[in-house]
């Protein structure tokens, strides 16, 4: 289970010794389930990606904490192996010299487990992503945008994680890739009993997937909805939000 409490995040607003900062989250408090997804929707700006870095624990909060399981993300050891991300930019996820294998194996690798089972796990994740062993020896270069996103899906559950933070991860597929990718994390988190913070801006995309949605305004929950109820959102600003998102 995660748990983010009293999450506040401010950035610099000049230069190196500028001393004025400007407030970017304000008071995030949330919990995501094991096995639940939970959306996050918001204008650009608004800070989702800021939040899921410091979900991540890649950034550190002003205040506030992200627990997992109870433990701080904040410590190497809590979240290695146990967190992982799938971002937006598929391509420059993948560092362009290491092959597909290498790629997959990076953070199972940095758990330090035995190289002997690593090539036939490889596998398993490739062909759980939909992708065939042939795979293993490409470079990033030789992948569609589909198959990137496929591979960097692969790594992020090769640790089999408790929760994935996934930020705008099907946005620039195409259409019809992107319901195939949508479909695919939907299985693996059921396989696997993964959380997801699924970051978008994508209405639909998060009314597929998710069971309970955020909506983010200005660094603050505006309002959280469970996810088949979302003609319910009560607040005139989480209203005017979704029918702006909404493309059909
Ligand atoms: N490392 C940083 N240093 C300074 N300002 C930052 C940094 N990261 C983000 N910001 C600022 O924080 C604000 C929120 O950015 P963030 O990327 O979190 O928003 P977002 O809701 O994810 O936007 P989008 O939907 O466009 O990706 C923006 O004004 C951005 O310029």
């Amino acid at each position: 289970m995660l748990k983010v409490e009293g999450i506040v995040k401010s950035y610099k607003t000049g230069g190196f010794f500028a001393k004025e900062r400007q407030n970017i989250l304000r008071n995030i408090s949330f919990e995501c389930g094991s096995g639940e997804c939970l959306g996050i929707i918001g204008e650009s700006g608004s800070g989702k990606s800021t939040l899921g870095r410091l979900v991540l624990g890649i950034e550190k909060p002003d205040r506030g904490t992200v627990r997992l399981n109870g433990e701080n993300v904040l410590h190497r050891t809590v979240r290695l192996g146990h967190l992982s991300a799938v971002f937006q930019d598929y391509t420059s996820s993948i560092n362009p010299y290491f092959t597909v294998e290498e790629a997959i194996l990076e953070p199972i690798t940095a758990q330090r487990k035995s190289r002997a089972e690593d090539r036939s796990k490889v596998e398993l994740l490739l062909n759980q992503v939909g992708l065939n062993p042939s795979y293993m020896s490409k470079h990033a270069h030789e992948l569609s945008g589909g198959e990137a996103q496929r591979v960097c899906i692969a790594r992020a559950i090769s640790t089999e994680p408790e929760c994935i933070v996934l930020d705008e991860a099907v946005s620039s597929l195409d259409v019809s890739v992107q319901i195939q990718v949508l479909k695919l994390l939907k299985e693996l988190k059921e396989l696997y009993n993964m959380s997801y913070i699924f970051i978008t801006h994508d209405l639909q995309a998060a009314a597929y997937i998710c069971d309970r949605i955020i909506i983010f305004r200005d660094g603050q929950i505006e309002e959280t909805v469970e996810a088949q109820r979302l003609k319910d959102v009560q607040s005139p600003y989480a209203r005017k939000l979704l029918n702006s998102l909404i493309t059909f």
